[in-house]
């Protein structure tokens, strides 16, 4: 995707040939600044601190985390001691241990020497292995789209999404926004109602930024204002993104997911999660297994935002002394989940939908 006109991506392989370059956001839409990670610290910080997010991103950036820490210590130990670092960073994201356990089969039956150049480059193959997922997740996902467009006459494809499952929470293209930037390039007339996404706001701060940026009609709105909108009929399909599906199809995704939905289901609005194989967990069995981070009360008493000085700051909108709960995720149960939207194709959200598309997965296999 473009950031300002110019082709950007989420990570990339410095010039240097081993420092690894990001883009920060937590200070986005207001500033772009680019990182440069050069220890597996910086990349397990750039982890836990939501430098980096989304799914897929945090599995790449963790497979980069090992080849910087390859740099630093390439013995069993020092691999050892990566996997389980980065791995302990943040729980739900499936892409995590997906990413660490693929470097870790990569690694660990080379010799020491040569085990750091083999994890830049098992890190940039599964880079690129990610944007090519994301772009046929919206080849897949067009279908739905175009369908819909076609009884519309002409009149907008009205698209939700929830928290941030763009190309900013993947290498590019993203999961949920992938169909949604191929529709509107293929000249369909869609529109999105992005939910704020409370309470680090990554739908008002990065969905609508990635929008703007890439010129999709979008509409920002309070996390609680979708149900209303689909009972109006101003809704026509729901995509949201995820970080873990569990074997029967229950679906881990930002706080809020739940909610929308049980409104989708109460109102007959079309409810597809987009994902990428790596986000699949065949080894948990159900959603109420999938590990729910618990984030920093912080998030839920301070907002972020450019202050009137012009700096990224946040203000706190509570009394003193108040206190929260930030659950960052929560579990959708399959049963309301129309379908998955996967770089294989679209299936019924549950056992056999999964395994339709994925007949080599086994739980033996997993
Ligand atoms: C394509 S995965 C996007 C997924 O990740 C987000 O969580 P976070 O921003 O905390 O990493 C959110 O659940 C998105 O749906």
């Amino acid at each position: 995707m473009k950031l300002d006109g110019v082709s950007s991506r989420t990570i990339w392989l410095d010039s240097d040939g081993w420092s690894v370059g990001i883009i920060d956001q937590t200070v986005l839409p207001h500033t772009l600044v680019r990182l440069t990670l050069k220890t597996v610290e910086d990349a397990a910080h750039a982890i836990k601190s939501m430098q980096v997010r989304g799914a897929p991103l945090i599995g790449v950036t963790a497979a980069y985390g090992v080849a910087l820490a390859m740099r630093a210590d390439a013995s069993d130990a020092g691999l050892d001691r990566a996997v389980r670092f980065l791995g302990e960073q943040r729980p739900t994201a499936v892409n995590l241990r997906w990413a660490l356990e693929d470097l870790r089969a990569t690694l660990a039956p080379l010799a020491v020497d040569a085990r750091a150049a083999a994890a830049y480059d098992r890190a940039g193959k599964l880079a690129e292995d990610d944007v090519e997922t994301c772009r046929q997740i919206g080849v897949n996902g067009l279908r739905l789209i175009a369908d819909i467009a076609g009884k519309k006459g002409g009149r907008p494809v009205n698209v939700l999404t929830h928290c941030n499952a763009g190309w900013l929470a993947c290498v590019d293209w993203g999961t949920a926004t992938s169909p949604i930037y191929q529709a509107h390039d293929a000249g369909i007339n869609v529109h999105v109602w992005v939910d704020e996404t409370r309470p680090r706001n990554q739908g008002a701060a990065l969905t609508a930024f990635e929008l703007l940026q890439h010129g999709v009609p979008h509409s920002l709105i309070a996390d609680n204002a979708g149900g209303h909108f689909m009972q109006r009929g101003d809704v026509d399909l729901v995509i949201v993104g995820t970080d873990r599906v569990t074997a029967n199809g229950d679906v881990a995704n930002k706080i809020g997911t739940y909610l929308k939905a049980l409104a989708a289901k109460d109102t007959g609005v079309p409810f597809y999660v987009a994902l990428p194989y790596s986000t699949i967990d065949w080894r948990t069995d159900r959603g109420a297994d999938i590990p729910i981070e618990e984030r920093s009360e912080d998030e839920v008493l301070r907002v972020q935002g450019k202050l009137a000085n012009g700096d990224v700051g946040s203000v706190l909108i509570a009394a003193d002394g108040t206190p929260a709960r930030n659950p960052a995720f929560d579990m959708t149960p399959a049963r309301l989940v129309t379908g998955f939207i996967t770089e294989r194709g679209i299936c019924p959200a549950s056992r056999e939908g999964l395994k339709s598309l994925y007949p080599e997965k086994t739980s033996a296999a997993a």
